[in-house]
């Protein structure tokens, strides 16, 4: 498969220099040239796959000139022992819940394909790797877990100070051996802004072989597509469209829902749910991009001011903002209307959903009621509750079970490196500490 840089279409690469080089030199972001289609005798009786065979038929579609199907059988082996199930909360609402992996949130399914991949191609080639990577919550509890321990990989991970929750924090900085955690006196902006510039820098590239496990590398779309055709199988006999909505920050998880429809998901729309950080539903609006600095929200791993895959989100449609707005609708919410919806949810449907999770679930009512059709909504459970647990027991006004892996991350000391938000000072300190590796 080839690769182009959205800034420099002729800057091409292939999947292993793109996944390791994760940002192109002229900081654009890897796009597949081609996107193939899944067969559709494949589409026709997908209700009768398992995840993992979809995981395996979507991979060697997109993949078949860079892996075998055995060696892609392996890679999702490795990578797979949760699921992603659908449940009915009420007539023609379905959740789709994410939250079943190691890290009690969906970007363990990016996460484990990425180390199963990465560590596959470092084996081929005898190579050590280092990870870079920003988070505003869930990205970094997935990606020190999927990474944990992986002979030949280090992990740097940036969070914002102050601005994830406990359990979240707990998840990244209590690991230890190859994962270091960087707290970093600033938004997830900065974080993530201090990784992008990491990657383009000359001295640190030529000293280190660094890689990104954030949605700026393309290798977390293809895993992240896998549960959006799950869902269609399980869903699928209801015989009616599907409308999906996503909580979304920096758009890597809409990004996937979208390379899952251009390889022929039937996904009728797409809701792209937004808390007060709102470029995107502000752009389908307006029609201009004004990215705005990051607002601190209960709903904070979705806290991104300037999404990194806004770029990706128009070219998937050729960058016609009237071809977007026909497959995707944006909307926001604020921190009030959150937490009515977690009350709604739990009080009226019996649903405990996180703060992001709610976000979603008002995307795909604000939809139903503006598009006045008949369809199935899914909307995606992106987090556990009770990683958020002090927000959710204070909204609702009880207490929620907190599931075993969550409650002893609690009593673990947190070690972690304070950083400003300047690139000298990370620059320093990724060379003093990768050097001693
Ligand atoms: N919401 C994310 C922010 C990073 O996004 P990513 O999809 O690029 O990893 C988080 O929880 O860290």
């Amino acid at each position: 498969m080839i690769f182009y840089s959205t800034k420099t279409s002729s800057h091409k690469a292939k999947l292993e220099e793109a996944i390791f080089r994760s940002l192109p030199p002229d900081n654009g972001l890897y796009m597949p040239e081609h996107i193939p289609s899944l067969s559709q005798a494949f589409l026709d009786d997908i209700q009768n796959k398992t995840f993992k065979e979809i995981a395996i038929e979507v991979t060697h579609t997109l993949l078949s000139d860079d892996l075998t199907r055995q060696e892609v059988v392996e890679i999702i082996d490795l990578a797979y022992d949760f699921e992603a199930p659908t449940q009915r909360i009420s007539e023609d609402v379905y959740v789709l819940e994410l939250f079943h992996g190691p890290s009690m949130a969906f970007k363990d399914f990016g996460a484990r394909f990425m180390a199963a991949l990465m560590s596959y191609f470092l084996k081929r080639n005898n190579k050590e790797l280092n990870i870079l990577v920003a988070t505003s919550g869930d990205t970094g509890g997935a990606v020190a877990q999927g990474f944990f321990d992986v002979p030949g990989i280090s992990v740097t991970i940036l969070y914002p100070s102050g601005k994830v929750s406990d359990i979240q924090e707990k998840q990244l900085t209590t690991l230890g051996h190859n994962v270091q955690a960087l707290e970093v006196d600033g938004t997830f902006d900065d974080c993530q802004k201090l990784v992008k510039e990491a990657f383009l820098d000359q001295e640190l590239n030529e000293r280190f072989n660094l890689a990104s496990a954030n949605s700026i590398n393309i290798a977390r779309l293809i895993p992240q597509s896998f549960y959006y055709f799950a869902a269609y199988a399980q869903l699928k006999q209801l015989g009616k469209p599907i409308v999906f909505a996503v909580p979304s920050g920096n758009f890597g998880n809409l990004s996937a829902g979208l390379l899952a429809f251009r390889m022929g998901l039937p996904a009728a729309h797409f809701v792209a749910a937004t808390n007060k950080n709102n470029a995107v539903p502000r752009y389908l609006e307006s029609g201009t991009y004004n990215p705005l600095p990051s607002i601190e929200t209960i709903s904070n791993a979705m806290d991104v001011g300037n999404p990194s895959n806004f770029v990706r989100l128009t070219r998937f449609f050729q960058e016609d903002l009237n071809l977007i707005r026909e497959k995707v609708s944006g909307y926001y919410f604020d921190d009030s209307q959150t937490r009515d919806a977690m009350r709604e949810l739990n009080d009226a449907l019996e649903y405990i959903a996180c703060p992001h999770t709610a976000v979603a679930y008002l995307g795909l009512e604000a939809y139903r009621k503006e598009s006045n059709s008949d369809f199935v909504g899914v909307f995606l459970s992106t987090a556990h509750p009770a990683k958020f647990i002090d927000l959710v027991e204070q909204t609702l006004g009880k207490s929620i079970e907190v599931p075993e892996r969550l409650q002893k991350l609690l009593s673990l000391p947190k070690t972690a490196t304070k950083l400003s938000s300047d690139f000298i000072s990370f620059k320093d300190l990724l060379i003093s500490t990768l050097s001693k590796k």
